[in-house]
């Protein structure tokens, strides 16, 4: 057992910096945080804490060091009032709609050696144990948000009630490359029992960091009641008194029992660990440590849990993933809100009615984000009234799901319905002001689709393209006015894919970059300004991920040998996998404009023509890996007899994407090699824990190896979770 009050954080404290009412990145809790006294409804007083930074919600209370030191002292006095029986209980809430925002991450991130780090995870422990030593009961009332370090404050109380209007709950540490390690990751499983407390601190972060539903987190047994936000405080003070005068027993029938203990909990922790190595491989530390300390909770010893915790802690946060994570949390966070080379959006012109020239896959889906999102009519077009009504019945048929799963009301439904209208008269685009074609990946079916349509619309209405990979300004060379052209390259599937690549060509101006940056804001995408060059950022590099393992497939490695070369670098799935996903079709194509543009530097394979011909290429396990050809794949393809050995496709595969993202940023394809990072991360699933590509491929020395530099970064701040 750790005797946190014997060691000296002086260390810690001195690292943090002095306190701060909170400059715009800082966002500390420390000054404006009260302590008022409540009367209880029985008699006696409770002393509310209430965590404020000072700011309103957009800027969530954090938990740095000195935010602790004062959280620290808060309960130290009220300890002294309790011994003294002026108090009967203590209680913590946040600012309105804001519990807190868990730890301030750019605090921790700049706690480099491993003794802060080592004294940062043990100053939580020591701060936050003092909620169950006050000599009174404590109380956690959970007014808004609370995710991490916020949720093991609340963990320490000895009750909790919840606010049902609260918007987001969860243990984000295992998205961030982190374990909640402030009591999190023992206390969660002895509350709620294992199986709940690996999906809550493993599984959920790992979806793409899903938050909890209050109700959910009510029913798991993380909290101990709910009430509306009306009256939330007024009733968790009267519950909170029923409590303290025994009127209320609160029950928790979820703490596991001995039986669970012994049985389940080996079984169910046997299961997540083989899951999650077959989802997402073994590159990423977090979930296993998270996992080794869930399994070790099943001993109940609260105080042994803590202290592997600190162990944990200390060797992610002095480690490379939680700092990747950051970087890449931080990008998403901020750089892809504030994209770089964005005109004023006071330039972009209102978009009031939407044509869409297509109605295939890419169209249909997005035909419906640009009803729903704008809520404006949009207008599909076709060849002819059958592949139109194709694209309306698929379209209608999403809305029905919609409907069905909650995700639309009824109004909402008819409303989008009633916007998505399909023609094969293009006279009727006449009054739209953004055009956008999904036509055939052909020069000049597109030129033809852009000279029919510039006459009949506007002079000045947006005239935007989804190619993936032919020349923005080839499609538009034939354009009377050019300024109004722009490349806006969705991803697959689209209501999925969050990354939207505006490719901007040197004639498109001002007005069309902002309106492109803005109808993508409102679309809920991010967006990131490319120049018109092959394969913009994601296929231009996907091309490299898919060519080196399609050579290497061609030379004769089987192709579970090239997926597992494949899994040091933390992709969601191998490189066949993806190919198996994007289909093969669509692979082969990318691959071919890539080796079409730069021969000498992308591969080009027969192999994947001939893929791209059959039904099944690949077989998969149950996990949806791939793990052999198909039959007809093994007969179909022609491959050579000289297998390469796995490091040297990872080596081949790292330089490869080294060397093209030096020549990006050489070509100017993006600003910075942080919009490279952007686009991987969005548009390709690159992991957080890799810190998008390029902090990455430093760290592996590829970049050195491939160019004899490293890629440079600016240093990131003000970020929590
Ligand atoms: N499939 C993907 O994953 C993906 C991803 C991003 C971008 N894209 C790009 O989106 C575009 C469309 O791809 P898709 O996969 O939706 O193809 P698709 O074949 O499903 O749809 C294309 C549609 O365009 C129609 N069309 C052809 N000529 C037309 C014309 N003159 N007027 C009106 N309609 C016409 C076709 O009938 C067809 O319904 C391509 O440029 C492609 O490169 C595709």
């Amino acid at each position: 057992m750790t005797d946190y009050t014997a060691i000296d954080f002086t260390p810690l404290l001195d690292a943090a910096g002095p306190a701060s009412d909170g400059g715009r990145d800082t966002g500390e809790v420390v000054t404006h945080s009260y302590v008022r006294d409540v009367a209880l409804p029985s008699g006696g007083v409770l002393a509310l804490i209430t965590l404020d930074n000072g700011h309103d919600h957009t800027r969530p209370n954090t938990l740095g060091p000195r935010t602790l030191q004062e959280l620290g002292a808060a309960l130290d006095a009220l300890a002294a009032r309790a011994g003294s029986g002026e108090i009967r209980a203590v209680a913590v809430t946040g600012k309105p709609f804001i519990f807190a925002a868990g730890a301030d991450l750019s605090k921790v991130s700049t706690l480099a050696n491993e003794e802060n780090a080592r004294l940062m995870a043990q100053y939580g422990h020591f701060v936050l144990g003092k909620l169950g030593k006050l000599g009174v009961p404590s109380f956690a009332f959970v007014n808004g948000l609370a995710l991490g370090g916020a949720m093991e404050i609340a963990l320490n109380c000895d009750y909790r009630t919840l606010d049902s209007s609260t918007a987001a709950l969860a243990f984000p540490e295992v998205f961030l490359g982190l374990i909640p390690g402030w009591g999190g990751a023992t206390i969660v499983p002895n509350l709620v029992g294992i199986e709940k407390a690996i999906e809550i601190i493993v599984s959920n972060p790992l979806k793409n960091n899903r938050m909890l539903k209050p109700k959910d987190a009510l029913d798991a047994g993380l909290f101990d009641v709910m009430f509306g936000a009306a009256s939330f405080l007024e009733r968790s003070v009267r519950w909170a008194d029923g409590v303290l005068n025994g009127a209320i027993t609160v029950e928790r029938p979820n703490v596991p029992g001995k039986m669970e203990r012994l049985t389940k909990w080996p079984i169910a922790i046997k299961i997540a660990r083989d899951t999650l190595k077959g989802r997402i491989g073994t590159a990423a530390k977090s979930p296993y440590l998270a996992l080794d300390l869930l399994a070790a909770a099943k001993d109940g010893d609260i105080a042994a849990g803590f202290a592997r915790e600190d162990e944990a802690l200390t060797s992610l946060i002095s480690g490379d993933q939680f700092h990747a994570s950051i970087y890449a949390f931080d990008l998403v966070q901020k750089r892809a809100k504030r994209p770089a080379g964005a005109p004023p959006k006071e330039l972009a012109q209102k978009v009031q009615k939407v044509g869409i020239i297509g109605a295939g896959l890419m169209a249909s889906q997005f035909a419906l984000l640009f009803a729903r999102k704008l809520r404006v009519p949009v207008l599909i077009t076709d060849i002819d009234q059958a592949r139109v009504d194709k694209g309306l019945d698929y379209i209608r048929g999403e809305i029905d799901k919609m409907l069905e799963k909650g995700r639309l009301t009824p109004d909402d439904a008819n409303q989008v319905r009633a916007l998505v209208q399909g023609t094969t008269d293009k006279s009727l685009y006449a009054d739209c002001d953004w055009v956008i074609e999904a036509v055939f990946e052909e020069l000049g079916v597109k030129q033809q689709v852009f000279a029919e349509i510039e006459p009949i619309i506007a002079e000045t209405a947006i005239i935007a393209t989804n190619t993936s990979s032919l020349s923005v300004e080839n499609i538009g060379a034939k354009l009377a006015h050019p300024e109004r052209l722009v490349g806006f390259h969705f991803f697959n599937p689209v209501a999925v894919m969050p990354l939207i690549e505006v490719v901007k060509v040197p004639t498109t101006n001002e007005a069309t970059l902002a309106t492109a940056m803005e109808v993508a804001k409102r679309l809920g995408k991010s967006a990131v300004i490319t120049a018109d060059r092959p394969g913009f950022v994601v296929n231009r590099l996907l091309a490299k991920v898919f060519g080196e393992a399609a050579r290497a497939l061609d030379d004769g490695t089987p192709v579970a040998a090239v997926e597992r070369a494949y899994a040091p670098i933390g992709l969601p799935m191998g490189p066949f996998e993806l190919i198996d996903l994007v289909g093969w079709k669509v692979a082969a194509h990318v691959q071919d404009t890539m080796v079409g543009a730069f021969p000498d530097r992308f591969y080009a394979s027969e192999n994947l023509h001939r893929a791209a011909d059959l039904e099944q290429v690949v077989e998969k396990d149950k996990h949806g890996k791939v793990v052999d050809l198909s039959k007809a794949a093994k007969k179909a393809l022609i491959l050579g007899t000289s297998p390469v050995a796995e490091e040297e496709i990872l080596r081949r595969v790292q330089e490869g994407l080294a060397n093209e993202i030096k020549l990006m940023l050489d070509e100017g394809v993006v600003a910075a090699a942080e919009d490279i990072d952007l686009c991987m991360i969005l548009g390709a699933g690159w992991p957080f824990q890799a810190g998008g590509a390029t902090p990455y491929l430093d760290r592996v020395g590829a970049s050195e190896r491939a160019f004899g530099d490293k890629f440079h970064h600016p240093p990131i701040a003000g970020t929590h979770g």
